[in-house]
């Protein structure tokens, strides 16, 4: 872990401002390679540290609709099965929001088969990040209402940039959504499970 925060340090993820400031060199060495499907989910992955940073790229504000959370199961499909990459940094490439959380238009007025789909896809992205083999740090560094508090909450560790207007937390009950017993005895009473 002392490890990998030192290498989030030398990536440049460092607060100032209410800022997490992700700089990257510019020329990308044979140890590192990038890969995206759809430009939503950016992945920079160094081969030299093992340390792959992942960007959320859904400007305005990193809406997870199926698309979005689609590739991002992809994404961390491919890290998986590289056996070079120990660690996982997840970020947004925006610069005041982490995610607003689910695309509340993914669920309104569709079909039951898409939000059926939907929902399970949200599902497997907890599933991804919360079951990772990796080192996963969410570097939150913008507001992360919702599923953004979620994605956090699944990983093994968290920053969260030091400005007093970014917050975060499960607001989903403001629009009905019941958060389940299991994801709430796993994630915030993790005493239950012992
Ligand atoms: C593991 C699975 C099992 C089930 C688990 C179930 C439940 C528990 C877990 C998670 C549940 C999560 C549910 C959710 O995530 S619901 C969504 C919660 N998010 C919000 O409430 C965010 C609301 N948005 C904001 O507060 C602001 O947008 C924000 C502070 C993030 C940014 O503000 P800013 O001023 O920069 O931008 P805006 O002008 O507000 O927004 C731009 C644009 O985007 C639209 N928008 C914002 N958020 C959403 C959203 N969540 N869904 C759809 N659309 C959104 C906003 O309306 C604007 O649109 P437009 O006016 O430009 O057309």
């Amino acid at each position: 872990m002392a490890a990998l925060l030192k290498q989030s340090a030398r990536l440049g993820l460092s607060g100032r401002h209410g800022q997490v400031f992700c700089r990257l060199p510019w020329a990308l060495s044979f140890q590192r390679y990038m890969f995206n499907a759809n430009k939503k989910i950016l992945v920079e992955m160094d081969k030299s540290t093992g340390v792959a940073l992942m960007k959320m790229a859904n400007p305005p504000v990193n809406l997870l609709n199926l698309e979005t959370l689609t590739e991002f199961a992809i994404s961390m499909e491919k890290l998986e099965l590289d056996k070079d990459c120990k660690g996982l940094i997840l970020t947004s490439s925006l610069s005041k929001v982490f995610t607003a959380g689910l695309d509340i238009m993914e669920m309104c007025g569709k079909s039951p088969e898409h939000v059926t789909e939907f929902w399970r896809a949200v599902q497997e992205m907890w599933l991804k990040l919360y079951g990772s083999n990796l080192v996963t740090i969410a570097a939150i560094n913008g507001f992360s209402p919702g599923a953004g508090c979620l994605m956090a909450l699944a990983c093994d560790y968290r920053i969260m940039a030091d400005n007093v207007k970014y917050s975060i937390g499960l607001n989903e009950t403001q629009l009905g959504i019941v958060a389940p017993f299991w994801l709430v005895t796993r994630e915030l009473r993790p005493s239950l499970f012992s």
